[in-house]
């Protein structure tokens, strides 16, 4: 559980197709969330790289020896946060993968996680997307510790529509989950935040989504708000579409009292549905 109240701040990066301006600007933000006391930074999914199929291959580098993992390892360090970098395209071998890494104010890998479920969707005349075209699942869930704080489960995007994940996170101690996401222009107004808000509600942990900037001359059109949502499934802090960064201050207080006046969590009735979080 969450044991002392972190401030965390979500950073709606606008990014471009030049890798290396991708992370000077990167560095910009994440020195400026440090510079007002955040000490948990995210970073949105495929931020040093147009979010293109097409593209993945040309930006895909090694994950964490990497180029783009390094300057992650090296900006948790100098700016003392713990930084969840969002996601990158990752090559391993013959196959690549759409992957996040984060790390701890030392810069030492906190986890590395794959998106297990690709983004395939197919919403006739509107948008028409197919990781797996180039893209291979990742297989394994990921809780990492933030020291001092406690537990955290992460998702990169799509993974946000499976509840199983969150649930089982939150079953194994995790205080919020955070997923680095780029929703889009139909899906988003429909569904970014009732998926968020949803497991909030359904896990009573906060829950944390950050999206790239909107940029209508991109071939993807992010949908933006970034949010924090708390365990009551209320909005503590929205983006808009622009470039910005918002914070939030999690407060445990917030978990031991919802859990206390709506117990859903001893009142599950695994005598007539399985517990998802037993393998
Ligand atoms: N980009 C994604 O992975 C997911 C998304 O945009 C959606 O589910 O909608």
């Amino acid at each position: 559980m969450l044991r002392q109240p972190l401030k965390v701040a979500l950073v709606q990066l606008k990014v471009g197709a030049d890798k290396a301006a991708n992370l000077a600007h990167a560095k910009a933000k994440v020195s400026e969330a440090a510079s007002h006391g955040a000490k948990l930074v995210v970073l949105p999914e495929c931020w040093n790289s147009p979010y293109a199929v097409t593209a993945f291959p040309e930006y895909a580098e090694e994950v964490p020896t990497g180029e783009t993992s390094e300057f992650l390892a090296d900006l948790a360090k100098s700016t003392g946060v713990f930084l969840i970098g969002g996601s990158i395209p990752e090559k391993d071998g013959d196959k690549y993968y759409n992957t996040s890494v984060s790390y701890s104010p030392s810069g030492q890998l906190l986890g590395k996680h794959r998106k297990i479920h690709l983004f395939d969707i197919d919403v006739p005349g509107k948008i028409r997307f197919k990781e797996s075209d180039i893209l291979s699942p990742g297989n394994t869930e990921t809780l990492i510790d933030l020291e001092g704080y406690g537990k955290v489960g992460l998702g990169i995007c799509y993974d946000i529509r499976f509840p199983e994940l969150a649930a089982r996170a939150a079953r194994r101690g995790a205080f919020a989950m955070i997923y680095p996401g780029a929703f889009n222009t139909t899906t988003g107004p429909l569904h970014w935040q009732l998926l968020a808000r949803s497991r909030a509600v359904d896990n009573q942990v906060f829950v944390l989504v950050d999206s790239p900037a909107r940029d209508m001359s991109s071939s993807y059109h992010a949908y933006g708000h970034s949010q924090a949502v708390d365990p009551w499934g209320a909005v503590l802090t929205e983006a808009a579409e622009d470039e910005c960064i918002v914070y939030a201050t999690l407060d445990p207080a917030a978990i031991a009292d919802v859990r206390q006046s709506i117990p859903v969590s001893s009142q599950r009735r695994f005598d007539v549905y399985p517990d998802v979080s037993k393998k």
